[in-house]
């Protein structure tokens, strides 16, 4: 594992490699262990050789500028449906003026259940839209199989929780308003929190702003072209009891710049039931950290940080409301 950029780097070509491949073997195990040792200590990672092609990443954050930097009328045309309509509301949306964060984004599921609604404008957006959610889901599936080895669970475990039928993972396209000159460093574009799904993959332009708190210290993860930055979210969090940790993340927007990136969440079944494993707490002596929930009750409490923001970000839902 290389640290670059301040987080740790893993090349996943090992993952992408014929069995016959001689010391492919060796070099999955080893990347295996650096994905674990990441997640227990950073939360985060870099990926290189993701099998996402580099040019779809820069082709997508081109034409969510174009979308974003149409006028407001036209983005309200894509208009989400009231949120009671949809499992997550598929859509446009800007976050309300008296939010603490000043950012705009898309919020698309899974192209083939049939929610989504499409900018017209620009015509090729959809196209990378619905690759971005092909080739992210792969990645997020390997990911996934790769962190149920390395934390000694059966095949296929963690997919159980986020495969199904009722999984709306999403993907978010991201706009961050350039921070006003006098509140440079203060304005936030988007608040310190964690993220409350299984995983979140994540790439960015080249502006900057994303930063990972690390033993108290914001760490910038800066921008790395064709890198992919993978996060654990609360769900790992907890079923793990905390070894593997929903690193805190803010982004910091920057004077004059505008900021766009893409965050793809590989979500969980609403019915699931979320609650340490007997691997990490009963087998190993430790008292669970957190009482069960149902995924969906969690889900719901957390989009109302977005759609009721509360005064103060200290406000906001976390997965502190369940732990023990
Ligand atoms: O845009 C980014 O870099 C981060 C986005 C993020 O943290 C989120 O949408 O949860
Ligand atoms: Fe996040």
């Amino acid at each position: 594992m290389s640290s670059e950029n301040g987080l740790p780097v893993v090349d996943l070509s090992p993952f992408f490699a014929g069995d016959g491949d001689e010391g492919a073997a060796a070099a999955r195990a080893r990347a295996m262990e650096a994905v674990i040792e990441a997640c227990k200590t950073y939360g985060f990672f870099r990926v290189v050789n993701h099998g996402v092609p580099r040019e779809l990443l820069s082709r997508s954050l081109e034409l969510s500028a174009a979308f974003f930097a149409l006028p407001d009328e036209e983005k309200a045309k894509v208009r989400p449906l009231p949120a009671d309509a949809t499992p997550l509301p598929a859509g446009y949306h800007r976050l309300p003026s008296h939010s603490p964060d000043k950012n705009e984004y898309l919020l698309t599921l899974q192209p083939h259940l049939g929610h989504n609604l499409y900018p017209a404008d620009p015509p090729e957006f959809r196209q990378a839209l619905e690759e971005c959610h092909a080739k992210l889901a792969q990645l997020g599936l390997l990911i996934q199989e790769v962190l149920t080895e390395g934390m000694g669970l059966p095949p296929g475990f963690l997919r159980g929780y986020t495969g199904g039928d009722r999984s709306f993972h999403f993907l978010l396209a991201l706009h961050f308003f350039p921070a006003p000159t006098e509140a440079a460093g203060s304005t936030s574009g988007l608040s310190k929190h964690e993220d409350g799904q299984a995983l979140t993959l994540l790439f960015q332009d080249n502006v900057g702003g994303l930063e990972v708190l690390k033993d108290g210290q914001w760490l910038p993860a800066e921008p790395d072209d064709g890198t992919i930055i993978v996060n654990i979210g609360d769900v790992l969090q907890v079923l793990t009891n905390k070894k593997l940790k929903s690193a805190t993340h803010r982004v910091v927007s920057r004077p004059g710049r505008h900021r766009h990136s893409f965050a793809y969440f590989v979500n969980v079944d609403s019915d699931k039931w979320i609650q340490p494993l007997p691997e990490f707490t009963d087998k190993l002596g430790e008292p669970p950290r957190y009482r069960g929930f149902r995924f969906g009750e969690y889900q719901r409490l957390r989009l109302r940080n977005k759609t009721h923001p509360p005064a103060t970000p200290d406000e906001f839902y976390n997965i502190n409301h369940y732990a023990v």
